[in-house]
């Protein structure tokens, strides 16, 4: 935006400067056409006679206006060579008004009109530029605009009788410039710029020229420079929203998070039962996040992740940060399984060797934590090389899930050649499951109970939320159980208590049959 707009001031500024350089050669040249003039009127003044100030000689200094192109008014000064006596336009002085010396210049302000600071009341609001005097005669041109000119910071009033010579000059005198915004009349304003002479005196000429003549004479570049504004603003305003909404979308925000190591991703950790002995055999690790724009749950950044193809970059930091919240937890529990969601994506192709590789299994192994591997069923399809995967992770020591069974489309041949160690029930058919229930759903899970048992897979119910629910799968010898009815997914501090409490809870027996072995003696 900010090279458009110096394109677009600098079109600007060549322009102006042509235009104001134009205007400031024909300024002197009106003004030396001025000067000439005065010079052919002087011999024909000064023969006239009488010059006393009476009617006749003002009708004659009239009449030689009249017929004059530059010449404004003729002043009379008589004997007294400082004392203009009277003049064609004010008629005659009474008493006669001192000039001081004449040559110089006259300055009209807008409030008052100043000759040699002396405010003169009679000829206000007149403006007046030069008198020029020769002998008794002095002249006043008509306006063409006055001459300055300026060397660096300096600024300069040519001498009307002389263009070449110097009279006056002030630096940076805000009156003198004043002086001269009101000479130059609708011309003058804001915007000056100077053209600067061929000639060897290394002066410039300088006139000022208001900002909305120079734009209005030149109309295009202005359009130009206001379409550039608006587009260039448009588009900016437009790349700003784009970049303020890329940050705060569940995208913007997941990659960052990603890039800065995870932060903002927290595991949380449900407890996974054996439904037997309601003990607490492992749990599943399940993501949570938060940063400075709120939270998003699995639903809003799951399928962002897969969409930025930060899978497997996600599950090891999921991986490592649980590793890091249980390795301490977890010591002395052998065979405590942590189960964490997989992505299919990168149990497919040839990923198998650069990401399942990963060092995160390198230090599960190290803290001695078996990790299960959930992928969906959903993610189970014919003809993918999953199954080497599988096989591989089986290697390492990892058992595998079957997540969300039921919701697939996977036929049991598929499920069987995948050899899980578990298939987990989606909660959808432990919903309507009641202890006598026999719908469809229920019917299902009796299915899957009996190839889970011809197979040798466990089978783990997802999403109880009631003692009905328990009950009926108690009594259908499921294995494992997970759901609100045990508890929620929980940030790592809460279940550290929780898993404290249920190993309390286990020794309570044990504290009984003490006490009953060795009662307490009153
Ligand atoms: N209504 C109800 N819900 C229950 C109950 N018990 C558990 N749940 C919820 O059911 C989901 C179970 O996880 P999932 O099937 O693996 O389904 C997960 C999983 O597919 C995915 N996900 C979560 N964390 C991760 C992760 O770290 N990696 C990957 N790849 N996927 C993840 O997002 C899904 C949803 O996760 P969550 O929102 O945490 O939802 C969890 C859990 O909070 C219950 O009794 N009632």
């Amino acid at each position: 935006m900010a090279l458009m707009m110096l394109v677009a001031w600098t079109v600007i500024s060549v322009q102006g400067k042509a235009t104001l350089k134009s205007q400031t050669t024909e300024l002197l040249n009106k003004w030396v056409q001025s000067l000439e003039d005065g010079d052919r009127l002087y011999a024909q003044l000064e023969s006239i006679r009488p010059a006393d100030c009476g009617p006749d000689h003002l009708r004659r200094l009239n009449t030689i206006v009249f017929h004059e192109n530059s010449i404004s008014n003729i002043w009379y000064f008589g004997a007294e060579t400082t004392h203009a006596q009277c003049s064609s336009v004010f008629g005659a002085f009474d008493p006669p008004i001192d000039l001081g010396d004449p040559t110089r210049g006259l300055f009209s302000t807008d409030d008052r009109v100043t000759w040699y600071n002396r405010p003169i009341s009679a000829i206000e609001g007149l403006y007046t530029l030069t008198v020029v005097k020769k002998g008794s005669y002095g002249v006043s041109f008509t306006r063409t605009g006055n001459l300055a000119v300026a060397e660096d910071d300096q600024f300069y009033v040519a001498d009307p009788g002389d263009p070449d010579k110097i009279r006056s000059q002030a630096s940076g005198n805000p009156d003198l410039l004043t002086a001269y915004k009101n000479d130059f009349g609708p011309m003058v304003g804001n915007i000056y710029a100077r053209a600067c002479s061929d000639g060897s005196i290394s002066l410039c000429y300088l006139t000022m020229i208001s900002s909305v003549t120079v734009l209005w004479e030149n109309k295009w570049p202005l359009t130009i420079f206001f379409l550039f504004s608006c587009i260039t603003g448009f588009l900016v305003s437009q790349r700003v929203n784009r970049i303020v909404h890329k940050m705060r979308s569940p995208a913007g925000r997941i990659r960052r998070a990603v890039a800065r190591g995870g932060a903002g991703f927290v595991p949380y950790y449900q407890p996974i039962m054996t439904l037997e002995a309601m003990e607490c055999q492992g749990c599943e690790v399940l993501a949570r996040f938060e940063d400075e724009y709120g939270k998003l749950y699995p639903d809003q950044f799951i399928a962002t992740i897969q969409e930025l193809g930060l899978t497997w970059e996600f599950t090891e930091i999921i991986i490592k940060k649980a590793l890091k919240d249980l390795s301490p937890l977890l010591a002395g529990r052998p065979g405590f399984k942590v189960a964490v969601n997989f992505f299919q994506a990168d149990l497919e192709d040839d990923r198998i060797q650069t990401v399942i590789g990963s060092p995160v299994f390198k230090l599960a192994a190290d803290a001695k934590i078996s990790l299960s591997c959930e992928i969906l069923e959903t993610g189970i399809r014919a003809g993918t090389s999953i199954a080497k995967s599988l096989e591989y992770l089986r290697s390492i020591g990892c058992s595998i899930a079957i997540d969300d069974f039921g919701t697939g489309y996977s036929n049991l041949a598929q499920v069987k050649a995948l050899k899980p160690d578990l298939i987990k029930i989606d909660k959808m058919f432990i919903d309507d499951l009641t202890h006598n229930s026999d719908t469809a759903r229920s019917a299902f899970i009796n299915v899957i109970l009996d190839l889970a048992s011809a197979q040798g897979i466990s089978v783990c119910a997802e999403g109880i939320e009631t003692m009905e629910q328990l009950a009926a799968l108690r009594n259908r010898s499921v294995d494992f159980g997970q759901g609100y009815f045990f508890a929620k997914p929980m940030p790592i501090q809460d279940f550290s208590l929780y898993l404290l409490e249920k190993a309390m809870k286990r020794r309570i027996p044990e504290t009984e049959r003490l006490g009953k072995l060795f009662p307490l003696v009153r």
